[in-house]
């Protein structure tokens, strides 16, 4: 069936929900029967509590006979926010449609709370929260409106980040969402998902519209709210600022591979840019060994990697360059990405 057609039958329904709720709610209670029926239903999933929420087993994925990436290994434990990070067209959104269901994988396994990601079931899908581009459909309805019409499809609903997300917007209970910012509306679509509780949220691209004091704000409440409530959270953003302050681990990926999974932490303790003068001016880059990339401005040289100084020096020197003095510098996690990845 046209998806158009469910789409406006949601919308005449919601529409009908404000006309009735001030009043008894026959049709509401129907509604909502039918959903629970389809979605918070007794058919318990096997998970186990110890096992990771998400895992990934040698993801491959091509469109057509284009590749986009081969034998993807990741898994997300419970309490830990992973975010993926990578290029324009890496698959960042590929991936998340592979966990979320909408798109079959050519190859290899997803699985969220231990079930395959094409075929979750309803009751594990009520515990999974999902923010897409796009955000609310619901627009004619207002903040309250929205707010007690999604409540009635969650029985663990939870108003209060919704009310204080939408307090720090300054946006008053009766605006309409269709006269909202982009920004704004973006904030009242992951209100709602807080609102439902999840156990898991997946957020594609989250902080998308929001000016940097919002964005600061809204990351300080994510982060504090996720760790008191244990939530796990799968995220991508093209703001890397944003995800140094957000997430526990990082998955960098390149075209076709991941360059590297791992604690933010530890990359950021072990992989350092070293910069020196070429002095001989020979107009190469030291490659290969410790050196994971190398660029150059002028005479100047910077190189990344993963081991310590004297390994770096001797091997620079090894390589024919001669220099007086190799400066170490700490990366913040976007310099991190832009020396793993490259400039362009
Ligand atoms: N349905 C499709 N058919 C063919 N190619 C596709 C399809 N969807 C995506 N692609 C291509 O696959 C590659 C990965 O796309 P994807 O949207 O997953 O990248 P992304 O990492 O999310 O990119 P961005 O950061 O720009 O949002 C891109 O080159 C895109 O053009």
């Amino acid at each position: 069936m046209d998806t158009r057609w469910h789409n406006n039958t949601a919308i005449f329904y919601a529409r009908k929900f404000l006309r009735t709720v001030s009043g008894p709610k026959p049709l509401l209670k129907r509604v909502l029967l039918t959903v629970q029926g389809m979605g918070l239903g007794p058919d318990i999933p096997t998970y186990n509590f110890m096992d990771p929420i998400l895992e990934c087993k040698n993801l491959t994925h091509h469109y057509g006979e284009r590749l986009i990436y081969e034998n993807l290994n990741f898994t997300i434990e419970k309490g830990k926010i992973l975010g993926l990070l990578g290029k324009n067209g890496t698959g960042k959104t590929t991936t998340i449609n592979i966990l979320t269901g909408y798109l079959r994988p050519t190859s290899g396994e997803c699985k969220v709370f231990g079930e395959h990601s094409h075929s979750i079931s309803p009751a594990t899908k009520a515990r999974i929260g999902f923010l897409i581009e796009g955000h609310i459909q619901y627009d004619f309805m207002n903040i309250h409106q929205i707010e007690t019409f999604y409540s009635q499809f969650y029985p663990n609903w939870k108003p209060e980040p919704y009310f204080e997300l939408m307090s720090k917007l300054k946006v008053g209970p009766k605006q309409k969402i269709s006269t909202m910012s982009c920004g704004q509306r973006s904030q009242v679509a992951l209100g709602l998902i807080l609102a439902q509780d999840p156990e898991f949220m997946v957020l594609d691209d989250f902080s998308m519209g929001l000016d940097p004091g919002y964005r600061r704000l809204f990351i300080e409440y994510l982060q504090e709210y996720a760790k008191a409530e244990n939530k796990t959270i799968f995220t991508t953003s093209h703001i890397i600022q944003d995800m140094e302050r957000l997430i526990d681990d990082c998955l960098i990926m390149d075209y076709n591979r991941v360059l590297v999974q791992t604690p933010v932490r530890e990359l950021l303790d072990k992989f350092k840019e070293y910069s020196f003068t070429d002095i001989n001016k020979n107009g190469d880059l030291p490659t290969g060994g410790p050196i994971q990339n190398a660029e150059r401005s002028g005479d100047l040289i910077r190189v990344f990697s993963f081991e310590n100084h004297s390994t770096v020096e001797s091997y620079i020197k090894n390589q024919g360059f001669a220099t007086d003095k190799i400066i170490e510098k700490n990366l913040t996690l976007e310099d991190a990405f832009i020396g793993l990845t490259g400039k362009y």
